[in-house]
């Protein structure tokens, strides 16, 4: 063994001897092309002779003007080659691979012995493979096989084979600490280290240690749509992410980072994620949270609810007038059942019931709404025409209107007060477009003789540019009436409260503003009606915490990226939004493209959390049994029970000093709601040294924090610890998923407090 270890700590060296070597070749050129790229922007112009004298020179010019152009895409391209692979040996250096593979092919005598990391290295002769990349398709037999019979697949089919020995490397800062023969270990050495070491603030790679049921995933190819639904902790995000990477490597030259498109929950967790692509020398992909894109897309004169505000609104309003018309309101406005009335509504509008606005010149109405509603719906060529269509003709038939009725504006008593007012510079800037247009030089311009009717019209014009852009963008359409009308109707299917919920919806907007649930299909109405912007340079999009989304979200993604495949991930017992309470799988997203287009993996191990967290955590939801801990061991959840607030936080304050004393740097003490999570911070934050996360914060330093239960969703903390977990807080059976959420962030240590009577949710616990 010790004469192996040697070996290995040989090969070691030589491997890292091969990175510096080529690390210090690639710097120099590194350097070169900088400095040439540097050289080309500098002395762009020197380089190129500008000439537009006769045709001959001007072509002469354009041909320079190209080439040099080209020089410099060329330098940077290969600039920003030379960096990308710098980083990756900057990474190498340190741990130049973490595993290796002995396979020999079938019918042949020779053992190829295969070091599997982060990215390929060659030998000096360029030949031979030093390191291989592991998402090259040989290194799909570490993650797949135990020693026996294997098979990998490369683009030029199936290759069969023995896989003889399976290693992994554990190597620190350069160093080889230790090397596990895995096919003969029992339970995974060097998963079991990764995962009881504590997280940074930020994720990182699970590169060495994917599991084979994850690495199907990760290399998952075909169809249009992949769901992955998951326990809590079984590696959900991180098998989003080594996939983004899998996939920049499997398809590098027809994809890139920026077409490839992550749907994160809030600014906290896509700070938590961002560092996972450049730790394996990736560049990042685009991220956004699906209110950026609500808040971009709503009318300017609205204003929406944000998610967490409906959340606040769910968790603490119970005694409010109105609640349990507000929640059935939030499922309903979630269902298939009200996409399909909003379609049904959609194709009534072909016939009946289009809003319009009048089109006001200046105040006054210049066309107005029922001109339009008649123009709309008399046109006999529109009848077999979509709306949005219909409105593209309509918003140009209405420009043409506009003018015709704006000929004799310019002698208007405004347009002399206006030609009176103008300052002097005003006044030579319309002098010197009238002067172009009538065809003056510049030099000539001076010559231009402006009379007052040509100034006079001009500024009619200006006006008339603005109102013409507004009819093209379709400002006469009502969008926000179309949507009011909805609630306007009585409906044969809708929920038991309908009335009051109309009667809320109606009133909110009365006021300019949606709840949350309503964002979305009035977003899906407009986009109908007025056309759809597509965004079809997106090829991949990624949703994580893809539980809270509705099936109008979904619809409207798909509609947004036609060229993306689309890979879902969540878990439906950690689905908290009130919407989706009761759902319990992804059926409705096979509908998107079709079972035949829809994969879909379920992932039952956990890892994040020691086996006594989730023997304890499984017990909170009905299908819990389903779930398998990763066998960690720690110690096993506390409930403590105290008497009065004053009690809790002297106790919690206690708890985060052990903690801290036993070495853990990050502490969630995890609050119901926002109100909760301030409260606490007010009385104990001092003491433990916390910061308090809001909806505002984009990234949260090592330590301890106090932080809501829909903040702390997809994050993990080494211990947690739940600000009160009493009767009178998770008090219905709706918090049971927030709790479970809540309780399966832990990662090492759960400690619970309750302010009298614990919640009715920890009865299976025995409590
Ligand atoms: N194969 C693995 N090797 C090492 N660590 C892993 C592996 N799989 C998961 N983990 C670790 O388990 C923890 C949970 O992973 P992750 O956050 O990706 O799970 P999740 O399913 O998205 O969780 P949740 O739904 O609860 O937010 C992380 O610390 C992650 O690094």
């Amino acid at each position: 063994m010790e004469q192996q270890m040697q070996h290995e700590q040989q090969r070691l060296q030589e491997v890292q001897e091969a990175i510096a070597k080529e690390r210090f070749l690639l710097d120099g050129d590194a350097t070169r092309l900088k400095d040439e790229v540097v050289r080309i922007r500098r002395h762009f112009w020197d380089e190129v002779r500008v000439n537009t004298d006769s045709f001959d020179d001007y072509l002469e010019t354009i041909i320079g003007l190209r080439q040099e152009a080209q020089e410099l895409a060329v330098n940077q391209t290969l600039h920003g080659q030379a960096a990308k692979r710098l980083r990756v040996l900057d990474r190498m250096q340190g741990r130049p691979y973490f595993g290796r593979i002995d396979f020999r092919e079938s019918g042949s005598d020779q053992t190829a012995v295969v070091y599997i990391g982060i990215g390929t290295l060659r030998d000096d002769s360029g030949e031979d493979f030093l390191v291989y990349d592991w998402r090259a398709p040989i290194s799909s037999v570490y993650y797949d096989y135990q020693p026996g019979e294997a098979h990998y697949q490369t683009p030029g089919g199936k290759v069969d084979g023995t896989l003889e020995k399976k290693w992994q490397y554990v190597i620190k800062n350069g160093e080889l600490e230790s090397v596990f023969d895995t096919g003969l270990t029992i339970g995974d050495e060097v998963l079991q280290q990764v995962l009881g070491h504590g997280p940074n603030e930020q994720m990182g790679s699970i590169v060495a240690t994917i599991q084979q049921e994850q690495n199907q995933v990760v290399r998952h190819d075909g169809g249009k749509v992949l769901v992955v639904h998951g326990a809590a902790g079984s590696g959900k995000t991180s098998v989003a992410m080594q996939r983004i990477a899998y996939l920049l490597y499997h398809y590098r030259d027809t994809l890139t980072s920026d077409q490839i498109l992550l749907f994160s929950p809030n600014a906290l967790f896509a700070h938590y994620v961002a560092n996972v692509l450049p730790e394996l020398g990736e560049e990042n992909m685009r991220q956004v949270t699906f209110q950026q894109y609500v808040n971009e897309h709503l009318h300017p004169e609205l204003t929406s609810e944000t998610p967490f505000e409906q959340l606040e609104y769910v968790y603490t309003q119970q005694q409010a007038g109105g609640y349990r018309a507000r929640l059935q309101g939030i499922e309903w406005k979630a269902t298939t059942s009200f996409m399909k009335r909003i379609t049904a509504y959609l194709n009534e509008l072909k016939a009946q019931g289009m809003v319009f606005r009048p089109i006001r010149f200046r105040g006054d109405v210049l066309i107005t709404a029922e001109d339009i509603a008649n123009h709309f719906y008399t046109e006999a060529s529109f009848r077999s025409q979509s709306i949005a269509n219909r409105l593209e003709w309509l918003a140009e038939e209405l420009v043409k209107s506009v003018k015709q009725k704006l000929t004799g504006e310019w002698k208007a008593d405004w347009v002399q007060e206006k030609m009176d007012l103008l300052t002097d510079e005003q006044y030579h800037k319309a002098h010197q477009t009238l002067a172009k247009r009538a065809g003056f030089t510049r030099s000539e311009a001076a010559d231009f003789d402006m009379t007052p009717k040509a100034l006079a019209q001009f500024i009619v014009r200006q006006q008339l540019t603005a109102v013409a852009k507004a009819i093209r963008k379709f400002a006469f359409v009502d969008t926000v009436a179309l949507y009011r009308q909805l609630f306007e109707q009585s409906t044969a299917d809708g929920p038991e409260e309908w009335k009051e919920i109309c009667a809320m919806t109606l009133e909110t907007l009365d006021r300019g503003h949606l709840f949350y649930e309503d964002a979305t299909p009035y977003i899906y109405i407009k986009q109908h009606i007025l056309g759809i912007d597509a965004n079809r340079a997106i090829r991949q999009v990624v949703i994580d915490e893809a539980q809270d989304y509705s099936a109008f979200q979904f619809e409207m993604i798909k509609q947004l990226y036609p060229n993306a495949q689309l890979t879902i991930l969540g878990d439906f017992n950690q689905a908290i939004f009130a919407h989706a309470r009761t759902t319990e799988d992804f059926e409705g997203v096979t509908t998107l493209y079709g079972p035949e287009e829809t994969r879909v993996y379920y992932l039952a191990r956990s890892y994040r959390s020691t086996r006594q967290i989730v023997e304890f955590t499984r017990k909170l939801v009905p299908n819990g049994d389903q779930i398998i801990p990763f066998d960690r061991s720690g110690s096993e959840p506390q409930l403590v029970q105290v008497e009065n607030v004053k009690d809790l936080h002297t106790q919690i304050t206690h708890q985060v000093e052990r903690y801290q004393a036993q070495g853990y740097t990050t502490i969630a003490i995890i609050c119901l709601s926002a109100g909760e999570s301030s409260a606490a911070f007010e009385a104990i934050g001092e003491a433990c040294g916390a910061q308090l996360i809001t909806t505002t914060s984009t990234a949260a330093e090592p330590g301890v924090v106090i932080i809501p239960s829909y903040l702390a969703k997809g994050m993990e903390y080494e211990a947690v610890i739940v600000y009160n977990a009493s009767a009178d807080v998770y008090s219905d059976e709706f918090h049971r998923r927030t709790f479970y959420t809540v309780c399966t962030r832990a990662m090492h240590e759960l400690t619970l407090f309750s302010v009298g009577e614990p919640t009715h949710l920890l009865a299976n616990n025995g409590i």
